[in-house]
Parts: structure tokens; C-alpha cells; sequence
């Protein structure tokens, strides 16, 4: 299993690692590196959309270093390997079930398209596979096919699912959501959402009620708001998380579809830029395509060298 989840995340972020090592290639020279050589390392990882603040971090720290068998490309990848592993360490963090009382609820956000309904799908496989018992609530009311999605889903994993009519209240769906996990004992309840970023107002609107319902039945609940982000969106992912932040409270990320994709290094700008936890990423359409991530093994995937 594991063998072949390292597998898949080798073969995920194999474009963005394509690149970073296109972008590398030719730096090199003595013991240590000239300005010149770091301001070139800087720019090919901002080309690689690690993005500026990690690029000038990963800078700083390789410009301390001496190469003591001089710095070939081999020898810069794995420096800035244990650099990127130093800015993701911190934001590596599994998505737990821990609340007392039960359920642990999950609200899940996430623009159309992010691979939201999926990931729902791929955490609640998660949490069975840990021996908790999941329930779905189908809180994207906003678009019929979203509840159908979800159910198919929730047959597939052997879970139950509320759902509501379509365009319905959500609060209401979450509420019936929480009152019925509560009652069957379910451990997690993950809710899925409308995710209307074109409508600020509406959506806050939106959650804010959600919350209301929550805090009436669960003055602890939400236990978890995780954003869902498609790293294939690049640094428009890092603009979703300014914007989910202020108006959704986000408290993780989830980022989605980091195979196929060359612009894998974007996980590395969210860790440096927002300091959010990261609870998982996703490196293909399967059920057990979403994994709590090894920051060690994923920063050298990330930079060519595992
Ligand atoms: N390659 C790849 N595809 C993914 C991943 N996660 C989700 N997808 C695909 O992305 C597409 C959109 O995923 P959904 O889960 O439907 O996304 P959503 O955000 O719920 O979108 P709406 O249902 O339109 O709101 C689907 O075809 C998924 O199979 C991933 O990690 N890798």
C-alpha cells in the first residue's frame, strides 16, 4: 500500500520536479554559490511557483551553505530538498477526530471544481480506514448534481448521507446532518458546501448561518473548516486561501490534483505564505488517492532527489 502510494506521489509531482530540475539545471560551481548563481536558484524557484517568500527563504538558507564536493545540480536539489522539508514540517498535519461530544464535525469549502466533493469522499475512506464511522451531509444545495455526486459516493464507502431539496436551506441540512450523526453515535460528520467565491456576501451569508446552527447543537462545532484547493490553479490557488480565510474562517488546507500538474510547488508557497495546517493532498481521481503527507519524502519528490 504505502509502496504504491510513494509510487503515485513520485509520479504526481514528477512535472513540477521536471521543472524545478529544468529550472536548476546549469547552476553550479564552487564550494560556495555567487550572488549571481543565488539570484538564478531564487528565480527557478519562483518560475517553479514555490513562490517569492519561499524562494528567498530557500536563498538565504543555501547561501549559508558550503559545498564541500562543490555544488553540482545534485548537490543544490538537495540542499533546497531540506529546505522545502523545513517549511512544510511545521503545516504537516492529519486531520483528526478528536471532539468530545461526538460528532467531529467537518465543513468542507472549496470553489466548484476544486475537487471538493471528491476529497469529502477520499477523508471519509480516511477516516474509515482509522475505524471511524462517517456520515455525509450534502450541504451544496446550490446545484442538484452536487447531492447526486455525493450520494454515489456515500453508497460506494457505505455511508449514510443527509441531504435536503435542492435549493434548500443548507443550515438546515447540517442541522438534520448533526442531529442524526449525533443520534446513530458517528464519530465524524463531513459536510460538503456551495462554494459560491463569485458571491462574497452570499456565501458568508451562507456560513455564517451554517455556523449558527452548528454552535446551537455544538457550541464546538466546527471542529474543522478545510479548504479545498486544484494546485493546477497555481498562485490563484494562494488568492482562494486570502479570501476563504476572511470569509470562511479556514482552519486547513486540502490540496487536490498535484499529479499531472508542474505546479506542484504552489503546496510550498501555502506553507510559507499562510503557515495553514495541511492536512492531506491529492494525487489522483481514486478513493485512496488522498494521503496525510510525508513532508520529508514529499519536499524531495518535490525537488528531484528521492
Ligand atoms: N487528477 C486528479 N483529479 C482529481 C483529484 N481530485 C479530484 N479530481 C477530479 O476533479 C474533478 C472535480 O472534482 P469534484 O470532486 O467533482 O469537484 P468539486 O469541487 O466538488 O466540483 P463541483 O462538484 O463541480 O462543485 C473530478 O473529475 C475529480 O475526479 C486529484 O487529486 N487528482
Amino acid at each position: 500500500m504505502s509502496e504504491s502510494w510513494s509510487d503515485r506521489l513520485f509520479g504526481g509531482f514528477r512535472k513540477t520536479s521536471e521543472r524545478l530540475s529544468g529550472n536548476l539545471a546549469g547552476i553550479g560551481g564552487a564550494t560556495k554559490l555567487t550572488d549571481d548563481q543565488l539570484d538564478e536558484l531564487e528565480d527557478a524557484l519562483i518560475m517553479s511557483d514555490l513562490g517569492p517568500r519561499a524562494a528567498m527563504r530557500i536563498r538565504d538558507a543555501v547561501a549559508e551553505r558550503r559545498f564541500e564536493r562543490g555544488a553540482d545540480e545534485r548537490a543544490i536539489s538537495e540542499a533546497v530538498a531540506e529546505e522545502i522539508a523545513e517549511i512544510l514540517r511545521p503545516v504537516a498535519k492529519p486531520l483528526e477526530v478528536t471532539a468530545f461530544p461526538r460528532p467531529h464535525v467537518v465543513l468542507v469549502i472549496g470553489v466548484n471544481g476544486s475537487g471538493k466533493t471528491t476529497t469529502i469522499a477520499k477523508l471519509a475512506h480516511l477516516f474509515q480506514e482509522d475505524d471511524y464511522s462517517v456520515m455525509l451531509a450534502a450541504g451544496d444545495t446550490f446545484r442538484a448534481a452536487a447531492t447526486g455526486q455525493l450520494k454515489v459516493w456515500a453508497d460506494r464507502l457505505g455511508v449514510p448521507v443527509v441531504t435536503g431539496p435542492e435549493g434548500g436551506d443548507p443550515a438546515s441540512v447540517v442541522f438534520d446532518g448533526v442531529k442524526a450523526a449525533t443520534e446513530r453515535g458517528s464519530d465524524a460528520l463531513i459536510v460538503d458546501t456551495a462554494g459560491r467565491l463569485q458571491n462574497k456576501r452570499e456565501l458568508m451569508d451562507e456560513l455564517t448561518k451554517i455556523r449558527k446552527v452548528l454552535g446551537r447543537l455544538n457550541p464546538e462545532a466546527p471542529h474543522d473548516v478545510v479548504l479545498v484547493l486544484d494546485a493546477t490553479n497555481g498562485q490563484n490557488a494562494l488568492q482562494q486561501i486570502d479570501v476563504f480565510k476572511e470569509v470562511a474562517g479556514v482552519t486547513g488546507l486540502v490540496m487536490t490534483k498535484l499529479d499531472g500538474t508542474a505546479r506542484g510547488g504552489v503546496l510550498v508557497a501555502a506553507a510559507e505564505q499562510y503557515g495553514l495546517p495541511i492536512h492531506a493532498i491529492g494525487v489522483g481521481e481514486k478513493i485512496d488517492d488522498l494521503r496525510p503527507f510525508d513532508p520529508d519524502l514529499v519536499a524531495r519528490v518535490i525537488a528531484g532527489v528521492a
